[in-house]
């Protein structure tokens, strides 16, 4: 069964336009969690530009179901998942003032961080997934480095889908076969939406979770949250 993860980013972007606590960033995740979603997804930026690392703190210890903070692998950042102690952490190779994640990892030259920062988060308890594109080459070096997960970079099918869907799935149809062929578990994210989700279900079945925020939060504006997320649900059951 894949499970569906809210990404919240764009609830704590509200909230910072006006510098109160409106909408408040903790009860949203507990309603989510209340109307279906089977986890909470973070990306707390150097910048803070939407979720705050204190944010990432109130949320631990309210989140009921899976927490998944995801973000580059700054001291910082370590710090800050060492006090939140999440069911997952998704590394992101985000430099630090990227508009929006844009690319997957490169392992080769990064192994030695890697490695390093894959340990720590064992330490903790934490499953380790990596955003990786799916065309990448890296998969076997993903598993050797101790990841559990790889979370397919999906921007890509979002842009082709509308164009081609059979095309727009053939790689990661393919990715997600190598991946699970290899031991790795197999998230999903970026730019998945009430369009494009249900066929990428249908196509493969086996995604574990994915994580959806940007399209799901701007649909909540016209549909209200709960149905939404009942929405988004429902592309998953067939
Ligand atoms: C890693 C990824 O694709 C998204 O989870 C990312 O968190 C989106 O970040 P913004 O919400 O800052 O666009
Ligand atoms: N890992 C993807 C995620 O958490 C949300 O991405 P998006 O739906 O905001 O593009």
């Amino acid at each position: 069964m894949t499970k569906l993860s809210v990404n919240i980013n764009k609830v704590a972007t509200l909230r910072n336009a006006r510098g109160g606590n409106i909408p408040n960033v903790i009860k949203v995740a507990t309603d989510c969690e209340n109307f279906g979603a089977e986890g909470i997804t973070v990306h707390p930026r150097p910048d803070e530009r939407h979720i705050r690392y204190q944010d990432v703190r109130d949320l631990s210890p309210v989140v009921t179901t899976e927490f998944n903070i995801e973000g580059y692998p700054s001291k910082d950042f370590l710090e800050l998942v060492k006090e939140a102690k999440p069911a997952q952490v998704t590394l992101v190779p985000d430099p630090p003032h990227v508009l929006t994640s844009n690319a997957g990892w490169t392992v080769k030259g990064n192994e030695s961080l890697l490695e390093e920062v894959i340990a720590e988060l064992k330490s903790i308890n934490a499953r380790v997934s990596l955003f990786m594109d799916a065309h990448s080459t890296e998969f076997e070096a993903v598993k050797k480095l101790g990841a559990d997960r790889v979370e397919l970079y999906t921007e890509e099918y979002a842009t082709q889908y509308p164009k081609d869907k059979i095309q727009a799935i053939a790689p990661f149809k393919e990715a997600f076969k190598r991946a699970n062929d290899l031991g790795l578990g197999v998230n999903a994210g970026h730019d998945l939406s009430l369009e494009n989700l249900a066929f990428l279900h249908q196509e493969i079945p086996g995604i574990l979770e994915v994580s959806i925020g940007h399209a799901l939060i701007a649909d909540a504006l016209y549909y209200g949250l709960e149905n939404t997320i009942q929405m988004y649900k429902r592309c998953l059951m067939k």
